[in-house]
């Protein structure tokens, strides 16, 4: 459904754009029909720049994204785009960002009406909108004609991506969207990416939280500074952690059943196994992955 392969992504930074970042290096990944791959790294590795390029916000400098065989970069025009966003949706970190205080939440629905169903009925459309609430698992009495102000971050969230499957949407990129909610809240919106991918949809799912990473993901790609580090099925990449950043990471997620001592003590009784990362010479920006077992690659150590 969606693949990623070599892709690169370099901004102009600095004053008057004379330096180079290099967000996203070589990066290769997919997302299947009813599969949630998680896209985890700190701060700056990437993961947003990923997220975009897959939404067609900034392009990619290098490589090649595809979805259904499409390329993005190639989606030109407002009728191509428009056509591409009936498919493919982003949510975003800040639910309130995305509505206007002034009007209704529930006035989104009307602009994915007048755009992309013009023609539908009033109680056709209401419909629609009732089926798509409930499928967020909100209470429409609840939600529908109140302004944002009234309603909660948690409540936000589902109605974007209630708005979203009012289109035809096949794939969903959904980043950090759980991190302004509270800790009951964000248990039902991973719940409903669960509900999400049963239904079929493919999700990216952004967070620089392992642990959120983990409750919800078919498959885990580890970003560091652009590159991947690490990728495979979840649970083989949270088992069986190969790359020393992935480690790393793992390492520091506190554990609610252990104390730190139990768990060093615990990790030098049992050293996790060398492994040979593969290299790349100095100057040279692909970040090629080894394939240690079926499915779960490692990339370069970049210090
Ligand atoms: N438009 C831009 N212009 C210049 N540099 C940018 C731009 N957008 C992102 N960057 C830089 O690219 C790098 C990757 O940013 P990105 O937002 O993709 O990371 P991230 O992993 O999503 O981080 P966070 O979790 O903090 O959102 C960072 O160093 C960031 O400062």
């Amino acid at each position: 459904m969606l693949e990623l392969s070599h892709v690169h992504k370099v901004y102009r930074v600095g004053a008057f754009g004379g330096g180079r970042l290099r967000a996203v290096r070589d990066v290769d990944l997919t997302v299947e029909p009813g599969q949630v791959v998680s896209l985890i790294g700190e701060s700056g590795s990437g993961k947003s720049t990923i997220g975009k390029m897959v939404l067609g916000l900034t392009r990619a400098d290098e490589g090649r994204i595809l979805f259904e065989g499409r390329d993005v970069s190639r989606i030109r025009g407002f009728a191509a785009r428009k056509e591409y966003y009936r498919h493919v949706q982003g949510v975003f970190q800040d639910p309130f960002s995305s509505f206007n205080p002034i009007f209704k939440a529930d006035r989104v629905f009307e602009m994915i009406r007048s755009s992309y169903f013009p023609k539908v009925s009033d109680a056709d459309w209401r419909e629609r909108v009732l089926d798509a609430v409930g499928t967020v698992r909100l209470d429409p009495g609840n939600v529908l004609d109140k302004y944002p102000h009234q309603l909660s971050g948690g409540q936000l969230q589902r109605l974007l991506i209630a708005r979203a499957l009012l289109l035809d949407i096949r794939l969903l990129v959904a980043d950090e969207i759980i991190s302004m909610l509270d800790a009951s809240t964000r248990i039902d919106v991973l719940n409903l990416l669960v509900d999400l991918k049963e239904r079929g949809l493919g999700v990216l799912f952004v967070t620089h939280d392992l642990s959120l990473g983990n409750y919800v993901s078919d498959r885990t790609v580890i970003l560091r500074k652009g590159a991947v580090a690490e990728m495979g099925p979840t649970r083989r990449v949270f088992e069986n952690p190969l790359h020393p950043y992935s480690r790393h990471l793992l390492s520091c997620v506190p554990r609610m059943d252990r104390t730190w001592a139990e768990v060093d003590a615990e990790r030098a009784a049992h050293p996790p196994p060398e492994i040979d990362l593969p290299t790349v010479s100095e100057g040279d920006f692909s970040a090629p992955l080894i394939e240690v077992e079926e499915g779960h690659f490692v990339g370069i150590d970049q210090g």
